[in-house]
């Protein structure tokens, strides 16, 4: 892999840029592309959809399979912390259709024990949708996570799984880190909860909550709610279990108790990686291909068929389940408003910092709320490359401007480093402060993208091939 040694200075340490890292950070070079691209990537499970069915396999009523699941960072901390309550989690041989890694068989705890401790890393999934777990074991359960993750919004997660009967200590900052004092049961009900700043606050409750004794009616109360997608997400997963899950009015949602359905499982490719892939296709020119795209899905990621359009793409599923993305290399501005899809939304101002025309992407301020202040995040990085970018307060306005080299940091962001990588196929001499941060969802990602272009690379010759490099942990 192509990397470079730099001294992170002062610089990164007052801006917090560089929090717990080295003072000698790894860059690595963002390929410039040099001609059009014609590439068929396959992508790695769901992020989202292993974490969920990780979460309800554990809770089932027997032992279940996941196949072709994510294994990544994220998904390794939904593991062991699941594993830490007493679930069995193994791999199963991986076949060679599984280049991702392996299959795993979930076998539930006959009971959910406590007296142990969960890293949540920097995973919105983890500290949101294993506390309610959590509470279901018996004894104390001490969650912490990354610098950063002790930033990330939970108070409203703490307080309604307080309204719900759980015992949870924490140190008055509404976030990481706190304990929950498992009583082996949780009596559930109807809770109130302000989810303005993350769906995950619903999907958790929602998740554990066929094991609650009154189940759960979950009223959110804030003035919006974003990625409502991946509520619908969590909704299909429960009844694909056999829940009783209804939404009787809009911001409201109850799952009756009862047995969550052992299921044999597979995992769909995770669309919202295909991002930064496709999108490579509208920025540079030509075609990148993704195959196995869902043809019925609840991932926002879904959604970049309609929104790669608006940047000048075509877009086509074919019928053997294979979506192309077509450019022509020039890219046009866009105004967009996407609360549901704040995943995407890095991508898609990274591709708006390359276009022709001004663009607005709004409906995005829960991002400032994610693995970092994206918002900031965005604008500090493409004005360093000489952006004309302005910080809205639910999004981003971009104007045209000839972009330079630089430094593109990172922030332990997964999706702020392959945005920088997007740039980069355009402007020459970008590289990219801690590219391992994709290891949070995608630990191929280097060797990936060298491969968008076809530029082998030596640390995973074969993306196909089993990857290397100590990142598949199991
Ligand atoms: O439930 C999930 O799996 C997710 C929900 C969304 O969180 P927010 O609602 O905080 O945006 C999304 O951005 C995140 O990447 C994954
Ligand atoms: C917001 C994200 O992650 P998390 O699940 O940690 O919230 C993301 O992956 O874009």
């Amino acid at each position: 892999m192509l990397i470079a040694k730099l001294n992170q200075g002062k610089d990164g340490d007052e801006t917090g840029i560089s929090e717990g890292a080295d003072e000698a950070q790894e860059v690595w070079p963002a390929p410039l592309a040099s001609a059009r691209l014609g590439a068929r990537i396959a992508l790695p499970g769901s992020k989202s959809l292993t974490g969920r069915e990780l979460i309800l396999a554990a809770l089932a009523e027997g032992p279940g399979i996941l196949r072709a699941p994510l294994h990544s960072r994220d998904s390794a901390l939904m593991i062991d912390a699941l594993r830490a309550l007493g679930t069995g989690i193994d791999p199963i041989a991986t076949p060679t259709e599984r280049p991702f890694g392996a299959d795993l068989r979930v076998t539930p705890a006959a009971e959910l024990t406590g007296s142990t401790s969960v890293a949540c890393g920097l995973a919105g999934t983890v500290m949101r949708f294993v506390p309610p777990v959590a509470a279901l074991a018996l004894g104390p359960v001490a969650f912490d996570g990354d610098a950063y993750a002790r930033k990330r919004p939970m108070r409203p997660v703490l307080e309604a799984l307080r309204a719900l009967g759980a015992d949870i200590a924490d140190e008055g900052r509404g976030a990481l880190p706190f304990t929950v004092h498992g009583a082996g049961s949780l009596r559930g009900g109807r809770v109130e909860i302000d989810a303005s700043l993350s769906s995950q606050f619903v999907s958790g409750l929602l998740l554990s909550a066929p094991r609650f004794e009154e189940g759960v009616h979950v009223v959110h109360t804030g003035a919006r709610l974003p990625s409502v997608p991946h509520i619908e997400m969590t909704i299909a997963a429960l009844r694909a279990r056999g829940v009783t899950v209804d939404a009787p009015a809009p911001g409201e949602w109850r799952v009756q108790p009862g047995p969550i359905r052992a299921i044999d499982t597979s995992i769909e490719p995770d669309l919202s990686n295909a991002a930064p892939f496709l999108a490579a296709a509208v920025a540079v020119g030509g075609s990148v291909t993704v195959p196995d795209w869902p043809t019925v899905t609840t991932q926002v990621g879904d959604q970049l068929r309609r929104l790669l359009p608006e940047f000048g793409a075509e877009v086509a599923l074919g019928a053997d389940g294979a979506l192309t993305v077509t450019g022509d290399g020039t890219v046009r501005g866009v105004e967009l408003h996407v609360p549901e899809a704040g995943e995407l939304a890095p991508t898609l101002v990274g591709l708006a910092a390359l276009a022709d025309g001004p663009s607005r992407i709004t409906g995005i301020g829960h991002i400032r709320h994610h693995e970092t202040d994206r918002i900031a995040a965005l604008v500090t990085e493409i004005r360093a490359l000489g952006g004309d970018v302005e910080e809205l307060e639910d999004g981003i306005a971009i104007r045209p401007a000839t972009l330079h080299g630089g430094l593109w940091h990172s922030y332990a962001d997964h999706r702020m480093a392959t945005t920088g990588a997007l740039i980069g196929l355009r402007v020459a001499d970008v590289t990219i402060e801690d590219i391992a941060s994709t290891g949070k969802t995608l630990p191929q990602f280097p060797e990936m993208w060298h491969r968008l272009l076809g530029i082998a690379s030596p640390a995973a010759p074969d993306p196909f091939g089993l990857p290397g490099g100590g990142s598949i942990i199991l």
